[in-house]
């Protein structure tokens, strides 16, 4: 459960586990999903391809030009090991309009802050409709 501006939403994750930019994308990762986070580590160049490549395939799968995502930049705490600067990540959020941030998944704050972004963004396609409590599921 996590709540934002007041409102409790229970969250259902998803992991893709193991997807690579080979990997087919199942077509079960794009029925009831209603957000997606997207995590590459500021430490790889590879991971930061891979999150492109399957961005795409994900669009493919859902038939859609953009659906609720939020790119995160991970491992933040690796200081003396970033090949990816934060500018890089914003600007390929930008062009998907999708929400970016980086995060430590040694800090907590900033894992709490990852469920938070994709509820807003989830939120925002469906016109901020108030209500009590709402289910969402997240990839
Ligand atoms: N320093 C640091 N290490 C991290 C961070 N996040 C993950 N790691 C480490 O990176 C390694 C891989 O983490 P996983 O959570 O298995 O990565 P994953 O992408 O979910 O892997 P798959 O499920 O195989 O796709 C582990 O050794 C983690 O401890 C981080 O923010 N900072």
């Amino acid at each position: 459960m996590v709540s934002v501006n007041g409102q409790d939403f229970n969250l259902q994750l998803v992991d893709t586990a193991g997807q690579d930019e080979y990997s087919i994308f199942p077509q079960s990762h794009s029925m009831d999903i209603h957000g997606y986070v997207l995590v590459y580590s500021v430490t790889s160049m590879k991971s930061f391809e891979v999150v492109q490549v399957l961005h795409d395939k994900l669009l493919d799968m859902v038939g859609k030009i953009q659906v609720p995502t939020v790119l995160v930049g991970n491992k933040k705490d690796l200081h003396m090991e970033r090949v990816i600067k934060p500018e890089e990540g914003k600007k390929l959020a930008d062009s998907w309009g999708a929400a970016f941030m980086e995060s430590s998944a040694k800090e907590n704050q900033t894992a709490v802050e990852v469920f938070k972004r994709i509820i807003l963004e989830m939120e925002k396609v469906d016109g901020n409709a108030p209500s009590e409590e709402k289910k969402c599921a997240v990839m």
